[in-house]
């Protein structure tokens, strides 16, 4: 049944069901705003006016009744919007309390109280600022943060490390790649060792994080919130985190030594790509600007530096293209090489879940520009376009240094770039290995339908009546791979 009410100073019919709240202008230019309801995010009432007498010939009309604020997109950019509702008192009451009723079950699966770290130092400094910013949509959202700020490098791993998790529904990161990095490792690393399992066994099993993970892109590189929701922008990250939609993002992991170094969800590189990183960090001084130039400078100026290495690709395969069940073929190349990429498949355009491996022997320093720009069109390079680069999508890689590439004059060869970090390895011989679904991200954004089938499957965050498993996710996919 449609309530006849005003909403933004015009007479509208307003119906609400489980799904959605749509409102139709009477007036001649008939305007229809449609809101999901997973895209509400608050229902704010004017208890004084709405509880007041509803003898209606005594009742002066009030500003608003009721306030409902929702998400609105312009292609991937979310914002806040509020509608303001007002009209015949009894009418008003019976609208909001449908409207109440039905968001109880979406306001249900979100989150209610959050760990929100805050890296002062990351980026521009603009963690603080950010936060502040966006603090009031969490308000609004009626979301509790215990915000802490790391007061040093490595703090977010402590504070994590030492914080109670099971008090609250999730963590958000106010940082670049590098705090998310920092604090999703320990998170895995908690949540393995919970589990009664070695998460330095590179063959062992694996568990996923079930406390989700979130961040608001405050540093230099924010690879992850680009991932994740498509773009920079922070209040798109906070109305994410808000809806509590979460998915699996697959990660790939990096063992040497019997160790992990590291889980990492960017970037992973060896040789060429990890002496650009480590260069770029030496020279601080520069600020932000060594970002740009020194990658440029290593690339178009300096010499190649090889290494001699075996590699031994593993890929999983099917032996006939309609067998259920793949067998894993392995691979081995050797010589001299220049560097090893390795990226997660939405990169080049592949469904999440798969990493993209380039493996660079001596190379032109044109095609090392002409492999990045595929990274812009996000499009697979075909091998035959690049005669020295191998590209693969590996459930595993080792790469084996030569014994006449060891030693203290080869201390590059032991070091290793995982999502903007450079570990240093005791011996040079390291495994990257895929793990799917291997940490619970907060994201409405489906980037395939592979992760839509997550997110649905995913009862303990989504609500299957209200989620819109859906036309707009849809086109935020399209918009994505448009971006
Ligand atoms: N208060 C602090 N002082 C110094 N370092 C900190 C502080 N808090 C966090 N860090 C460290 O900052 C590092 C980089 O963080 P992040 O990646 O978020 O920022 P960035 O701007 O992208 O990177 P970078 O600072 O390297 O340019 C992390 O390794 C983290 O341990």
């Amino acid at each position: 049944m449609p309530n006849v009410l005003s909403v933004d100073g015009e007479v509208a019919d307003c119906t609400v069901n489980e799904r959605e709240l749509r409102i139709t202008t009477l007036g001649r230019e008939q305007k229809e705003t449609t809101a999901t309801l997973d895209d509400v995010i608050r229902i704010e009432t004017n208890a004084i006016e709405l509880n007041a007498s509803t003898d209606q010939s005594k009742s002066t009309k009030p500003k608003w009744l009721c306030k409902v604020h929702y998400i609105t997109r312009k292609k991937l950019i979310w914002k806040q919007a509020t509608l303001c509702i007002t009209g015949q008192v009894l009418e008003c009451q019976q609208f909001v309390s449908d409207l109440q009723l039905h968001f109880q079950k979406v306001y249900d699966q979100r989150p209610k109280r959050l760990l929100v770290l805050v890296n002062p130092t990351s980026g521009g400094r603009y963690g603080h600022s950010n936060w502040r910013k966006v603090l009031p949509l969490f308000e609004l959202a009626h979301i509790t943060c215990d915000v802490k700020v790391s007061e040093r490098e490595k703090h977010m791993e402590e504070i994590v490390t030492e914080y109670d998790l099971s008090t609250v529904d999730g963590i958000v990161v106010f940082g670049g790649d590098g705090s998310v990095s920092e604090v999703l490792n320990r998170v895995l690393r908690i949540t393995n060792d919970k589990a009664g399992l070695n998460y330095n066994e590179m063959d062992g099993p694996f568990t996923a994080n079930t406390i989700p993970i979130g961040t608001i892109p405050s540093g230099t590189g924010n690879g992850m919130a680009a991932g994740l929701y498509g773009n920079h922008d922070i209040v798109t990250a906070a109305l994410h985190i808000i809806k509590g939609n979460t998915r699996m993002l697959p990660l790939m992991a990096e063992y040497s030594s019997n160790e992990l170094l590291g889980y990492s969800s960017a970037v992973t590189a060896y040789g060429l790509f990890t002496d650009m990183m480590y260069y770029t960090d030496q020279k601080r001084w520069m600020g932000r600007a060594r970002y740009a130039i020194m990658p440029l400078y290593i690339l178009l100026w300096k010499t190649q530096r090889l290494f001699n290495a075996e590699i031994t690709i593993r890929t999983r395969q099917k032996k006939q293209a309609d067998d259920e069940e793949e067998t894993e073929v392995e691979e081995k190349l050797d010589g001299e090489f220049t560097t090893v990429g390795f990226f997660p498949g939405q990169v080049f355009g592949l469904t999440t879940g798969q990493m993209v491996a380039l493996i660079y022997r001596q190379t032109p320093r044109l095609d090392f520009l002409r492999m990045i720009s595929y990274q812009f069109t996000q499009q697979l390079p075909r091998e035959e376009d690049f005669p020295t680069v191998t590209i693969r999508q590996p459930s595993s890689l080792r790469i084996k240094v030569n014994p006449k590439d060891l030693g203290d004059e080869n201390c590059l060869n032991y070091m290793m770039h995982i999502d903007g970090e450079i570990h240093t390895m005791k011996e040079a011989d390291v495994t990257i290995k895929l793990l799917s679904n291997a940490c619970k991200v907060y994201s409405s954004m489906y980037t395939d339908t592979d992760s839509q089938a997550h997110i649905t499957g995913d009862s303990a965050n989504t609500s299957a009546s209200v989620s819109p498993p859906d036309k707009k996710m849809a086109t935020d996919n399209e918009e994505l791979k448009n971006a």
